[in-house]
């Protein structure tokens, strides 16, 4: 139990310390806070609620991925590398496409209760 606890904090601390250092993470998070007020006030139904959370997980766990590749790309080719390149464009196209489809979920889950009828 201990074990998992100290894992626990561990990532915990990663969580922080990318929403410290990367200004996407705040932008997400600020996002997140938004999104879930916004939920609150219309008054998601539980179905709704599900596709809400599942995408804002989505799109936070793929900026921490993006931000672990960076670091890892950062300490393996300082230097230019094309490869470097490929990692780093592929991780941040990974985020791109999970911001892509969170968009797309929150229009269709909140479109009908800012426009009803629509
Ligand atoms: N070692 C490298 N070799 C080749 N190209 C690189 C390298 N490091 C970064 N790049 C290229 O430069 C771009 C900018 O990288 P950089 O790490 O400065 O910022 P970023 O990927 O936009 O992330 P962030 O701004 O969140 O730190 C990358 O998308 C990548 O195409």
């Amino acid at each position: 139990m201990r074990r998992f606890l100290r894992s626990v904090a561990f990532a915990w601390n990663g969580v922080r310390s990318a929403s410290a250092a990367q200004a996407n993470m705040r932008i997400h998070l600020a996002a997140v806070i938004i999104v879930n007020t916004a939920g609150l006030l219309f008054g998601l139904s539980r179905m709704e609620w599900l596709a809400v959370v599942i995408v804002q997980g989505m799109v936070l766990a793929a900026e921490l991925l993006n931000t672990a590749v960076e670091h890892l790309v950062d300490l393996a080719s300082p230097q230019q590398h094309p490869l470097a390149k490929a990692a780093k464009d592929t991780a941040a196209g990974a985020v791109l496409l999970a911001a892509v489809t969170s968009v797309v979920v929150g229009l269709i889950v909140f479109v009908p209760h800012i426009i009803p009828n629509s």
